[in-house]
């Protein structure tokens, strides 16, 4: 057994790490033989709530798990830490838009991202969920200059599974079937969903979405609005925003950077833009990447149209006037 690694998870009495913590504990981020040290960070007041969670990760009787810390204190938290999945902040609620969390959230990702710049080995991998993703993860990155940039990320991973499911059921196949759907930008209504450089195996021939799908409408209006819009969506109906499918998510995006990336195929994740595409350096956008060895690479010589050039614009955008806002925001 190799020895074990230590991972927070924040925002561990809420409703995403309810469904997070099991597949996490069970081995389906970290391998199915990676003892785990289990760090929970919540704030004071859900304790408590946190008490039960761990009462009920004790009873799942799981092998991997070979401690668990409860706590409510960021040093604690943090201390020589090798993955984080950056949960915790408030959701937004039905007729919000995620930017509209910028001024409750941001703060929480300064504070974090110094914590990590103190207290977390140099060599942790970080997600941030928490919204508005992106622009957190740039400011946690920001406050920890310390920890290699390439080091933070946000989820976009969600948005990717979306697109993946609304082609798989449009052309009723399984839906590992369909492959390298890319999700640029932000993770907010101005990502641009792109299937133009996805395939689909159907009757064992692999072919471009566009070729089988037949209808070019669909795909540049409903399909693109239906993934964009797809977690408001949800807290119409649910009245509480997504988080089995977003812990679903995280697993995913946590497992192929620690794992890598199967030959041929990509992911979307948030990372700091390095120029490629036109995207300003720095930028926390979500590109399509390849991983080896613990580390992605950003999928390079895609060809871009007008049209897909005029969208990754309107998102590079809205993440340039979110880093404004959270820069003033932290100066407060
Ligand atoms: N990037 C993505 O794809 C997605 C992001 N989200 C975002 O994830 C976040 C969490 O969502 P839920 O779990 O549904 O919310 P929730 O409200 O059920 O849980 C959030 C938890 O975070 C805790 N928390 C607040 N401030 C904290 C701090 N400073 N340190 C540690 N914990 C803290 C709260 O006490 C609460 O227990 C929200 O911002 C939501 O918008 C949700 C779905 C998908
Ligand atoms: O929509 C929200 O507020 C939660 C979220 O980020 C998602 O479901 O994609």
């Amino acid at each position: 057994m190799p020895e074990p690694i230590k991972v927070l998870v924040t925002g561990a009495a809420g409703q995403i790490a309810y469904s997070l913590l099991y597949s996490v504990a069970k081995g389906d981020v970290f391998g199915k033989d990676q003892p785990i040290i289990l760090v929970l960070l919540d704030i004071t007041p859900m304790m408590e709530v946190l008490k039960g969670v761990v009462m009920e990760l004790q009873d799942c009787a799981l092998p991997l798990v070979q401690e668990m810390i409860p706590t409510d204190k960021i040093e604690e938290a943090f201390k020589d830490i090798d993955a984080a999945l950056l949960v915790g902040a408030m959701p937004r609620r039905d007729g919000m838009e995620r930017k509209d969390l910028l001024a409750a959230n941001v703060k929480i990702f300064q504070e974090q991202g110094k914590a990590l710049d103190h207290y977390a080995k140099k060599t942790v991998k970080v997600v941030v969920v928490g919204n508005p993703a992106n622009t957190n993860a740039f400011i946690c990155s920001k406050f920890a200059p310390s920890i290699p940039k390439e080091n933070f990320s946000a989820l976009t991973r969600l948005d990717q599974n979306r697109a993946q499911a609304q082609i798989a059921g449009r052309l009723n196949v399984p839906n590992n079937a369909v492959k390298n759907c890319i999700i640029w930008g932000n993770h907010s209504s101005t990502q641009f969903p792109d299937v133009s450089h996805a395939t689909v195996t159907k009757n064992g021939v692999v072919q471009p979405v566009a070729e089988a799908v037949k209808d070019d409408h669909w795909l540049n209006n409903e399909f693109i609005k239906t993934v964009q819009n797809r977690g408001a969506a949800v807290i119409k109906a649910r009245k509480l925003s997504s988080a089995m499918s977003a812990a679903k998510a995280i697993c995913d995006h946590m497992r192929d950077w620690w794992f890598g990336t199967h030959e041929g195929e990509w992911v979307s994740m948030a990372v700091p833009s390095d120029g490629s595409y036109e995207i300003e350096q720095d930028l926390m956008y979500s590109f399509p990447v390849n991983i080896k060895n613990g580390k992605y690479t950003i999928v390079q010589g895609l060809k871009i149209d007008d049209n897909a050039r005029e969208k990754m614009n309107v998102t590079m955008k809205e993440l340039k006037e979110e880093r404004e806002m959270a820069l003033a925001a932290c100066q407060e």
